[in-house]
């Protein structure tokens, strides 16, 4: 009778109040153990105010106020109070106290609240963070409640350098659905169609997403033996690298280094780097090996090579202006996001660019990359340097900054614009370092809108004040990659 009059009149609270004055409490104010248990169990027997709940885990209580339960044991959940849920059990006695939140799971959950894919009480930027990070790449899912509406859930999967959300609802009669005509007595039927059928949502569906916890220091480091190198696809200064898979599962690229070849500090700086930089346009570190020999490196692969290779290509010789906007815009985003980082690259050039499906371009070879302690940095003066990618302050003085890896985008530029042309083809480096000493700049590639050929000019400028920062010219090349879309409509 209470509960009906308070549900259905609450506009009389005042009156219901008197006349139940024991029912509200002030908020803030908890229960004394027995005041909890007088007006629990009278509204744990009221199923229209409690819920029913599963305990995960044993918990012992440690004051009169808390309830001792067993892993499994069926709950009814009164209300939460901070981060504990008032409860009594359902069967045996009729005890009631407080249970922490994260002990307990409503048992409508229960069968998929341990699932892999679950994710409880995530939002969807932290599914976008956990679905970006390290192990996870195209393909990786999860499932976790809608921050909108209660009873309903999210399906977020990563495609590429996006993540989707589609909206999981349930039928009148409890079923789940994602498409108003197909729906599923379960979560993890819904899952089972979508990854056979993945068209129907236009999104792979494919690897559960790796938790965070697993992203811990220690997780960095893998046994060998979970990876098995296949293809050789190309080798560099420091070793091979090989596409191979991971647990026979996970496509990756393997790059295999002789430990008498590499500085231990080096190789331990080029780790941390790459641990700590996640950007959808820089090329994800999933795993090292560094106990034994070779050392392994293991991160993404990315199907098409590197860019300078690809834009060369049969493949690549046929794309239009626009596609090739499209690739400096995702350079210009995972450069800017590098310099928020404080990260000099210094061998920013095409060849240590990587191209996936979709065209999708990120950012390698952190081997030189820095963390910024101070405004500039100033390497030992023995490293072998890219003249021709290299802005003169950094050629002749070695003084790198974020604006000498800014001049070094204006020659990604130009290799972009040209299919992959040699810049200052036929010159020596010292003729190159003489030749812009006295203004000499590289022409205008023919693919190369004039905008962008000005955005190319101001990232040769001597001043390295006055060139452009990474964030503006991101902004600059999104504007005119804009501008040249709804033109081509
Ligand atoms: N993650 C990857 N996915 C696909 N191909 C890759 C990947 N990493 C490297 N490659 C291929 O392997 C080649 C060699 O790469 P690596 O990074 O060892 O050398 P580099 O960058 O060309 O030279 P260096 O290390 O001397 O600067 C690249 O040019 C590219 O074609």
């Amino acid at each position: 009778m209470e509960v009906f009059a308070r549900k259905n009149m609450s506009f009389l609270d005042c009156l219901w109040d008197r006349m139940w004055p024991h029912l509200e409490q002030p908020s803030g104010m908890s229960a004394s153990p027995d005041q909890n248990q007088n007006l629990s169990l009278k509204e744990a027997s009221d199923p229209s105010t409690s819920t029913t709940f599963i305990a995960l885990y044993d918990f012992r209580a440690r004051s009169n106020e808390e309830l001792t339960v067993r892993q499994g044991e069926s709950l009814h959940v009164i209300r939460k109070q901070g981060d504990y849920v008032l409860a009594v059990k359902t069967c045996g006695s009729s005890e009631v106290g407080l249970v922490p939140t994260n002990y307990v799971v409503e048992s409508s959950k229960e069968f998929f609240f341990n699932e892999p894919w679950y994710f409880d009480g995530i939002s969807r930027t932290e599914a976008e963070k956990l679905l970006f990070s390290s192990l996870n790449q195209p393909g990786s899912y999860l499932i976790r409640p809608s921050e909108t509406y209660t009873d309903q859930y999210s399906l977020s999967v990563r495609i590429q350098n996006r993540v989707i959300h589609f909206c999981i609802k349930k039928t009148d009669n409890g079923k789940f659905y994602i498409q108003k005509n197909r729906s599923f007595s379960s979560l993890q039927d819904l899952l089972t169609f979508y990854k056979m059928n993945w068209k129907h949502i236009k999104s792979p569906v494919l690897y559960p997403c790796v938790r965070q916890e697993l992203l811990s220091t220690d997780a960095w480091e893998q046994p060998r033996s979970d990876f098995q190198p296949r293809r050789k696809l190309g080798e560099g200064y420091f070793g091979e690298v090989w596409e191979g898979m991971w647990k026979g599962t996970y496509p990756v690229a393997i790059k295999t280094m002789k430990q008498a070849d590499v500085n231990k500090t080096d190789l331990q700086k080029e780790i941390q780097a790459l641990k700590s930089l996640q950007h959808p346009n820089l090329i994800q570190l999933f795993a090292v090996c560094t106990i034994g020999e070779p050392i392994y490196i293991v991160t993404e692969l990315m199907q098409k090579g590197n860019l300078l290779s690809y834009i060369n290509s049969l493949e690549g010789r046929v794309l239009s202006p626009l596609h090739l906007m499209y690739i400096t815009c995702q350079v210009a985003e995972g450069m800017a996001y590098l310099a928020e980082k404080h990260v000099v690259h210094r061998d920013l050039a095409a060849r240590n660019i990587l191209v996936g499906d979709n065209l999708s371009c990120k950012i390698a070879d952190f081997g030189l990359a820095r963390l910024l302690k101070e405004e500039f940095y100033s390497p030992s003066s023995n490293t072998k340097i890219p003249v021709k990618w290299t802005a003169p302050e950094a050629a002749n003085y070695q003084r790198y900054s974020l604006k000498s890896d800014v001049w070094s985008y204006g020659i990604v530029l130009f290799e972009i614009f040209t299919y992959g042309e040699q810049p200052y083809s036929g010159m020596t480096n010292r003729e190159v370092l003489e030749q812009l000493s006295h203004g000499y700049r590289l022409p205008r590639p023919r693919a190369c809108p004039v905008d962008v050929y000005q955005i190319m000019l101001s990232c040769w400028r001597d001043e390295e004040d006055m060139r452009p920062s990474f964030q503006n010219l991101r902004d600059k090349l999104n504007s005119i990659n804009t501008n040249l879309n709804h033109m081509q409509k």
